[in-house]
């Protein structure tokens, strides 16, 4: 099925993120209001008031569920999961494994939700969503934002001990988030994505660059921003655990598989193996999603077998 998006509250099909030069260039998301310890931006933080939607398959998505697991939100935020397929109205609810329908708007697709927030919207029809039942809409529909205010904005309802983002490290976590962005967490997706053999080698050479990078990086310290686990982490996690199911074969990133970089590997083990965090990896919803809703990468839909990965085999980032 074609992908689509909403143009002025109506769903079309007849749009392209790809350049001229067949470059793929994401178009940057709408709702960007704040949640805060206080309230003062209108919306409080508060156990009970918001709802996440998220696809288990989808990397942006995955990271907002991971914070919410490792702060112990769970209770306090309530949690949609779509279908990993998507349908020629985008995303949908379902009530296949995995799935949680939308027990807050009642929704049948995502979109509903956008137009209800915005009955003139015009974007493309994003997860994860974070909802405000109060106000009765989207408070942020992007990622990064998202996990910042799990992070930080819910300290009163949350896990005690849980800081993601200390003080300390705070200009490093924000200078690694944007340093991974384009060319790794991105940069996937514009290899995959490149309608034409410059753009493809061009974001491919490049993430391969800065995965050589992070790699002598993680020879020094067990996590991107020294010896603690941080956002910056979480944020490159959910695209490394899909690189050697989905990324290497249905987006050509294959200059080396994962499991050929010693620290990145043993680095994911690492992280996969916090029991709050595996619980959030479904590799089956990720696999079908990718292989079977991109119909301009893979027409006939085949999802491969492979390969065979063990996440949970030891690790030896305990030496530092
Ligand atoms: N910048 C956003 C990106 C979110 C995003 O692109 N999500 C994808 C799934 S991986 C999506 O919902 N795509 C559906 C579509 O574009 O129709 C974020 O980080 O939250």
């Amino acid at each position: 099925m074609a992908l689509g998006m909403m143009v002025d509250g109506k769903w079309t099909t007849e749009w392209t993120e790809r350049d001229k030069t067949g470059k793929f260039n994401r178009m940057p998301t709408k709702f960007r209001h704040w949640v805060t310890a206080d309230g003062s931006s209108g919306f409080k933080a508060e156990a009970g008031r918001y709802h996440l939607y998220i696809s288990l398959a989808c990397p942006w998505a995955h990271r907002t569920l991971m914070m919410r697991q490792l702060k112990g939100l769970d209770e306090a935020i309530g949690l949609s999961i779509v279908d990993p397929i998507l349908t020629d109205k985008g995303w949908g609810f379902s009530d296949a494994p995995g799935c949680l329908p939308d027990t807050v708007n009642h929704a049948q697709y995502l979109q509903d939700l956008y137009v209800k927030a915005d009955d003139r919207y015009t974007g493309r029809i994003t997860v994860p969503v974070l909802w405000d039942k109060q106000t009765q809409t989207i408070v942020n529909n992007e990622s990064r934002e998202i996990i910042r205010m799990f992070d930080t904005a819910f300290t009163a309802i949350a896990k005690p001990d849980t800081d993601f983002y200390p003080p300390a490290l705070q200009d490093t976590i924000d200078r690694t988030i944007d340093a991974i962005y384009m060319p790794i967490n991105n940069g996937v997706y514009r290899s995959g994505f490149a309608t034409s053999q410059d753009a493809y080698e061009e974001a491919v050479t490049e993430l391969f660059e800065n995965l050589d990078r992070w790699e002598a990086v993680l020879g020094q310290q067990r996590y991107l921003c020294g010896n603690q686990l941080t956002e910056a982490d979480i944020c490159l996690f959910t695209t490394l655990i899909r690189f050697d199911a989905v990324y290497h074969g249905h987006f050509k990133c294959n200059l080396k598989r994962l499991v050929d970089y010693p620290n990145l590997w043993n680095y994911l083990k690492d992280i996969y193996q916090y029991p709050s965090i595996k619980a959030t990896c479904n590799l089956d919803h990720i696999k079908r999603h990718y292989y079977m809703s991109q119909t301009q990468v893979n027409p006939n839909h085949i999802v491969p077998k492979g390969p065979l990965i063990n996440f949970d085999e030891p690790h030896d980032r305990a030496r530092f």
